[in-house]
């Protein structure tokens, strides 16, 4: 069910962004402006950014990319290069401040009653923590105060999202956009690492034998060439945008 924005959320200037809804009154203007939070989720290099790119044109509708550029400089430091330089030392660092910036990210005040955000505070623990963890590169005591910060958070804070988008690529496909796309922190990224990460999304997303996924989960076949990838988006912009069938 969608949540209602609290009437305090509601600023003249938030109507004034949606021109029609100034003629209505504004216990109708409550009503309608409903919440539809969408995460696109999916391995490195899958598509997503480009995915979120195509419907950052649509109006009344929200768009939040990964905060990746963080990531790779705070203070001048850059905590996802030193990750993959040595993950057990500096996983937790990377993990930590990911877990803040996608709760900021998740907090941030609403512009548009739809929003569109890059991944999750979610796959964050369970696809890359996890991943840390399990391939014996976060010591146990890193793992253990990430997973009580993160229980924390979801315990305490509504973090809402209505439908996860998955682009669902084979780790091939994100292997050779990768290398295509050349971000300099990923150079040391082999194959293995994509196929790790893709089969920990396909646990969680698809067999949903690992962790509870939070909303309903739409997967859209990705692999293919750009061309196709924003015809099915449009096939699909009802489905995404307004959880419509
Ligand atoms: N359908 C596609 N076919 C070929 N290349 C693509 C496609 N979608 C994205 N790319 C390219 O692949 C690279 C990774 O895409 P990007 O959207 O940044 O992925 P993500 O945000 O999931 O990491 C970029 O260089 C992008 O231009
Ligand atoms: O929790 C996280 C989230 C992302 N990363 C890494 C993986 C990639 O190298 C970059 C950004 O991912 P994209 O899929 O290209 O958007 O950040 C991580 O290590 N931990």
């Amino acid at each position: 069910m969608k949540r209602l924005l609290a009437f305090h959320v509601i600023s003249r200037h938030t109507l004034r962004l949606h021109p029609p809804w100034h003629r209505l009154g504004r216990t109708t203007c409550l009503l309608l402006y409903a919440e539809h939070w969408i995460c696109i989720e999916g391995n490195i290099a899958s598509g997503k950014t480009t995915c979120l790119e195509y419907f950052s044109k649509t109006s009344n509708l929200e768009v939040l990319t990964e905060p990746v550029s963080k990531w790779r400089n705070i203070q001048g430091h850059n905590p996802l290069a030193l990750m993959y330089q040595d993950p057990v030392r500096w996983g937790l660092t990377l993990q930590t401040y990911v877990q803040l910036t996608m709760l900021d990210r998740h907090l941030s005040t609403m512009s548009a009653p739809v929003r569109m955000m890059e991944r999750s505070i979610y796959s964050a623990k369970y696809i890359f923590v996890e991943n840390l963890y399990r391939s014996g590169k976060m010591p146990e005591v890193d793992f253990a105060v990430l997973s009580e910060w993160f229980d924390w958070i979801t315990s305490n804070i509504d973090i809402p999202v209505d439908l996860i988008v998955y682009l669902q690529t084979t780790p091939q496909t994100c292997y050779e956009r990768l290398t295509q796309r050349c971000r300099e922190e990923e150079k040391v990224i082999p194959l293995e690492y994509l196929e790790t990460i893709h089969q920990l999304y396909e646990d969680w997303l698809i067999n949903q034998m690992s962790f509870k996924v939070p909303a309903p989960v739409l997967v859209i076949p990705a692999n293919h060439d750009l061309q196709k990838m924003l015809h099915q988006y449009e096939e699909h912009r009802g489905k995404i945008l307004m959880g419509s069938k």
